[in-house]
């Protein structure tokens, strides 16, 4: 559907995350395409700065060593829009003030051009997760399983070089949890996108397939 970049390992590279003087979290992996590492850890530990990280929004309050890479390209200090990351949170945060399918043609990269274009694309988008005919539709009609669904398609559309998906899962019931995570796995290792999950949940981890590292309380941090 979209064109994909050559897929490319994400590291981590001897990263540690310090705030005020005390280590919140260190991590060193490298993360090949298609692969899902998954980070755990009670609340507070740290998974959400190292995903701030990632995609380069950490809040300045937090001192950062090491550096993150694409295949050997350096992105540490790499401003965040130029970074193609792809990130999904709890909430599939759709703007209200689009229509369903215009979620989707927003995200499309701009060298894809024609607004008729565009609109295949966003249409064959929504046709591949069972949203067919959604196109017009206030993303407010959704249920929250669709909402996820077109997150899913908004992000990938946008042609992203990794994911970071912080506890994408966590608002759905158990059975939607269940096909969603499953859709959303299936669709990063077809795409060879490597991916970093942060969960609560252990069948997330498990769905995911991948190693898991995790991190360590605030307390014994
Ligand atoms: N902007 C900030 N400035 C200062 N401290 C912050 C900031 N953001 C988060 N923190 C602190 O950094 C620590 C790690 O927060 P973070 O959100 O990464 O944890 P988390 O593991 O993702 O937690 P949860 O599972 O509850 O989402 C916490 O102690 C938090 O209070």
């Amino acid at each position: 559907m979209q064109e994909i970049a050559e897929a490319k390992s994400l590291t981590l590279a001897d990263v540690a995350i310090r705030l005020t003087g005390r280590t919140l979290l260190a991590v060193s992996a490298t993360i090949l395409p298609g692969e899902v590492l998954t980070i755990m850890g009670p609340s507070g530990s740290g998974k959400s700065t190292l995903l701030a990280f990632a995609g380069g929004f950490l809040d300045p309050a937090f001192e950062v060593s090491g550096r993150i890479l694409v295949g050997a390209e350096d992105l540490t200090q790499v401003p965040a829009n130029r970074r193609h990351a792809g990130i999904l949170f709890q909430d599939p945060m759709l703007f209200p003030h689009l229509s369903v399918g215009g979620n989707i043609a927003f995200a499309i990269p701009p060298a894809v051009k024609g607004h008729k274009a565009r609109r295949a694309l966003a249409e064959a988008a929504l046709e591949e997760v069972g949203l067919g005919g959604f196109f017009d539709r206030d993303p407010e009609t959704l249920s929250g399983g669709q909402k996820a669904r077109v997150a899913l398609q908004r992000l990938l559309v946008s042609a992203p070089r990794f994911l970071l998906l912080d506890e994408p899962f966590s608002k759905l019931d158990a059975a939607l949890r269940q096909q969603t995570r499953e859709l959303v796995f299936s669709k990063a290792k077809a795409a060879g996108l490597p991916t970093i999950l942060v969960t609560h949940d252990s069948a997330d981890a498990q769905a995911a397939g991948g190693r898991v590292i995790e991190v360590g309380s605030e307390e014994e941090a």
